[in-house]
């Protein structure tokens, strides 16, 4: 609950998202750079052959390189778009050069029309923006619970692999957690991969 916690969500929320977009230019691309570079060396990076990743908003790392590496490599790269019930994510076919049309909150999504869509058990991988993460593999999101809602209920079904992609910088001691809160399998930074 709001103002309980010295860090609650919405607080850290608003940090992280600040120091998240701080982070730009020459330094940005360096950083998105060393971070695909250690994601596509990933064996589950390299196994998969249908990946969902995120298309960059709000000074997330820029997907844009990882999405036409994945296509080089003949992989078929999903994006993530909200169905508003059950509120969960579906994601929906894209190639680089592909248009796109805007969905809800103005991100960027492949029309339904031309792109053959996947749940998320039909990917190998999940490639998952971040606002911040802890030592421990929690995530914390943009809040609408999205991610969360989509990877309920799997169990110990190992399919996909869920990978967070962030900045180093993102990283908090502690992130507020609850019982929805679905944890990373690994989280790729400029500086390291996170192993769980
Ligand atoms: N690039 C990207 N795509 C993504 C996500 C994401 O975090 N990053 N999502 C991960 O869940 C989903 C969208 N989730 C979102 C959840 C909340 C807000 C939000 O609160 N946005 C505004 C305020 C609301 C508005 O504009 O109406 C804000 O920026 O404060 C945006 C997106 C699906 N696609
Ligand atoms: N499995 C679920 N079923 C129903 N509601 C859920 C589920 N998971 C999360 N929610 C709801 O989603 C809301 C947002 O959760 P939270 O603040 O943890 O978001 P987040 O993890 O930062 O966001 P996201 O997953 O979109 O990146 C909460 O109000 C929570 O009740």
């Amino acid at each position: 609950m709001m103002g309980t916690h010295p860090d609650t969500k919405s607080d850290l929320r608003r940090r992280l998202r600040a120091r998240r977009r701080r982070l730009r230019g020459r330094a940005a691309r360096r950083a998105a750079a060393l971070a695909t570079r250690r994601l596509t060396a990933l064996d589950g990076w390299q196994r998969a052959r249908h990946i969902g990743i995120y298309w960059p908003a709000d000074g997330e790392i820029d997907t844009r390189p990882l999405i036409a590496a994945a296509t080089r490599a003949g992989k078929h790269v999903y994006l993530p778009v909200i169905r508003s019930s059950p509120g969960d994510l579906a994601f929906r076919r894209h190639r680089p050069g592909d248009p796109l049309q805007r969905g809800r909150f103005g991100l960027p999504i492949p029309p339904r029309a031309r792109a053959p869509q996947r749940r998320l058990a039909g990917l190998d991988l999940l490639v998952m923006p971040l606002v911040g993460f802890d030592a421990a593999g929690h995530r914390l999101g943009m809040g609408g619970g999205f991610y969360d809602r989509t990877l309920a209920g799997r169990g110990r079904c190992r399919r996909p692999l869920r990978v967070g992609l962030a900045y180093a910088c993102q990283q908090h001691p502690a992130i507020p957690h609850d019982r929805w809160d679905q944890r990373l399998d690994r989280v790729v930074t400029d500086r390291t991969v996170h192993v769980w």
